[in-house]
């Protein structure tokens, strides 16, 4: 399904924060959402997941504007991996994946044995099954962060929305996670945005990139063109540019490294949160 995000302009209370955004993000595409810190790239998300209302704008998933849609409807059309979860109650990991299906599951009926089958293969997949009976509250914060991956793929959305779901995981899991995204996206034709902030993830797994600063739109379109030297120096500052390994593959990399000596002296400013 195609997301449309026409001219949407957010924030909280009266306040601005995403000013006049507009990208059209098309069915089967792995799209990356980048940009420094406090960018926007969240507040984005929960306009499109419609937990934020555009102060203008629209946001059209195939057509429907998502700000008319129920939360049951919404659930159905969107899954959202989020930055960080917690939960109240002590549920077991199986209990929090198949709580993804709650939309497709009848209203005070138990999930059926196949829904079962189904949630304990996605755990697999992901290699989180060893801890199907654990509580989720009691797990780290990356085997927190693939509960929540599996929970999404078992709601089985046509688009997917991640929130940094690989902050927290370790460089294996980082590039596994990338890659059985992509493949779902792509079995499925479902349309996914996720942000990072590796942009080398971003080289290696995503098929376009929105990239932002401040709220505005920088560029977006192909990863290649999109992360360019000159809009990634726009969003980021001076020091980061993109090079070729000794093996052709691209990466971007600090123009030079501030050791902790000299950081405080030489280190622009803008590189500061
Ligand atoms: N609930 C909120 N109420 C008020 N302001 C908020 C709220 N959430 C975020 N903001 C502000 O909106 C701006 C953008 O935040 P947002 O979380 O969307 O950025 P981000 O690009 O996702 O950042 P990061 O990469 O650090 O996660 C920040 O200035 C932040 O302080």
């Amino acid at each position: 399904m195609t997301v449309r995000i026409n001219n949407i302009t957010a924030g909280y209370g009266k306040v601005p924060i995403l000013k006049d955004i507009s990208v059209e993000l098309p069915s089967g595409q792995f799209c990356a959402l980048v940009g420094p810190n406090g960018s926007g790239k969240t507040t984005l998300m929960r306009c499109i997941n419609a937990i934020l209302t555009p102060f203008q704008g629209q946001i059209l998933i195939d057509n429907q504007d998502v700000s008319r849609l129920s939360r049951s409807q919404t659930a159905r059309l969107i899954g959202f991996v989020p930055q960080s979860t917690q939960s109240v109650f002590a549920f077991t990991v199986i209990e929090m994946v198949l709580m993804g299906g709650a939309t497709r599951i009848k209203a005070w009926s138990a999930p059926t044995q196949q829904d079962k089958q189904k949630a304990h293969l996605i755990c697999e997949e992901i290699g989180i099954d060893h801890l199907t009976t654990h509580s989720f509250q009691q797990l780290s914060g990356g085997q927190k962060q693939l509960v929540m991956l599996a929970r999404a793929l078992f709601q089985e959305t046509p688009v997917l929305l991640l929130d940094e779901p690989t902050s927290n995981l370790d460089f294996c899991n980082q590039h596994k996670m990338m890659n059985l995204v992509r493949d779902v996206i792509k079995r499925k034709n479902a349309t996914a945005l996720i942000t990072l902030h590796d942009p080398n993830l971003v080289l290696n797994y995503c098929d376009s990139a929105v990239l932002m600063k401040e709220g505005r739109l920088i560029a977006s379109g192909q990863v290649g063109t999109t992360l360019c030297d000159t809009n990634l120096q726009t969003a980021f500052g001076d020091n980061i540019q993109t090079d070729t390994t000794s093996q052709g593959m691209s990466v971007i990399v600090p123009k030079q490294l501030f050791f902790p000596q000299n950081a405080m002296q030489k280190q622009p400013k803008e590189h500061y949160i």
